[in-house]
């Protein structure tokens, strides 16, 4: 069974078809990533499969279960995660603080308590910090940190929820291509050693095709392929949708 699978989804803004009859799975531990130029309804199609924008049509499946009409908040509590923009709270606790506070809201979700210990859940959350490297930074001021590293500590505090399907929109936005590289690498590893599934948009064309299991690619809100990198690099209707608008597959962060 695909672990989420998306049925002929429709999404109208006024007269424009952000979204329009868009269908694809994803299977279990699969690490796809959605590209397309700008405006082809990529963050819509993310928004609708977290339950932050209601469909105008079609379907979401998570694990079989139907998601259309789910909130955000249950649609998280089924076992999908994102990474968020950091709280506005972030700067002001320590790196491990935000981790426990993550740990200590989703034993809230599942358990129904609360027990406010600030030493509560620390040895889970290092253990989450190990994961993502930043366990020596545990107990710096979150405010200290370089951008990469907080985009980090990010992805630590959304594997605290225990995701089976992770949703990364542009999680390596704003990062020069080396730490872009570096993150989508530390992805990719938690999805092998985890066998997570993750759906992640990212406008570097290297990083995409170095690290993505597959690709689906949207143009004006339709879904006009869906392959292995090889499969996507040769597809001519994906060429000339990048070259149409000035882009291509060879420059490092093209966007
Ligand atoms: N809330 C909204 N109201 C009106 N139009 C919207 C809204 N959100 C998106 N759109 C339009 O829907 C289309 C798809 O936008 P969307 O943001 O999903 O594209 P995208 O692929 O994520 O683009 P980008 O790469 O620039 O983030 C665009 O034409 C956009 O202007």
């Amino acid at each position: 069974m695909s672990d989420l699978a998306i049925r002929s989804l429709s999404k109208t803004f006024g007269g424009v078809r952000a979204v329009n009859e868009v269908s694809f799975d994803i299977k279990r531990g699969e690490f796809l990533a959605l590209i397309g130029p700008n405006g082809a309804g990529k963050s819509t199609c993310f928004n609708m499969i977290n339950g932050q924008l209601p469909p105008d049509s079609g379907e979401i499946l998570f694990e079989g279960a139907k998601l259309n009409g789910k909130k955000p908040r249950d649609i998280w509590r089924l076992g999908i995660g994102r990474t968020f923009q950091v709280a506005a709270t972030f700067n002001s606790m320590t790196v491990i603080e935000n981790v426990q506070m993550a740990l200590i809201s989703h034993a809230n979700q599942v358990y129904r308590l609360w027990k406010p210990a600030s030493s509560l859940h620390r040895e889970r959350a290092l253990e989450l910090l190990a994961q993502v490297g930043m366990q020596d930074a545990a107990d710096r001021p979150s405010r200290e940190l370089a951008y990469g590293d907080v985009k980090r500590v990010e992805l630590a505090i959304a594997l605290a929820n225990d995701p089976r399907l992770l949703l990364m929109d542009e999680p390596t936005a704003g990062m020069a291509p080396k730490e872009r590289n570096d993150l989508i690498a530390l992805v990719k590893r938690l999805v092998i050693e985890k066998g997570i599934s993750v759906l992640f948009t990212e406008h570097s064309m290297d990083v995409v095709f170095a690290f993505a299991d597959r690709i689906i690619v949207l143009a004006r809100g339709r879904l006009i392929a869906d392959g292995d990198a090889k499969s996507i690099r040769d597809n001519p209707q994906v060429r000339e949708v990048y070259f149409g608008t000035g882009k291509t597959f060879q420059k490092s962060g093209a966007h």
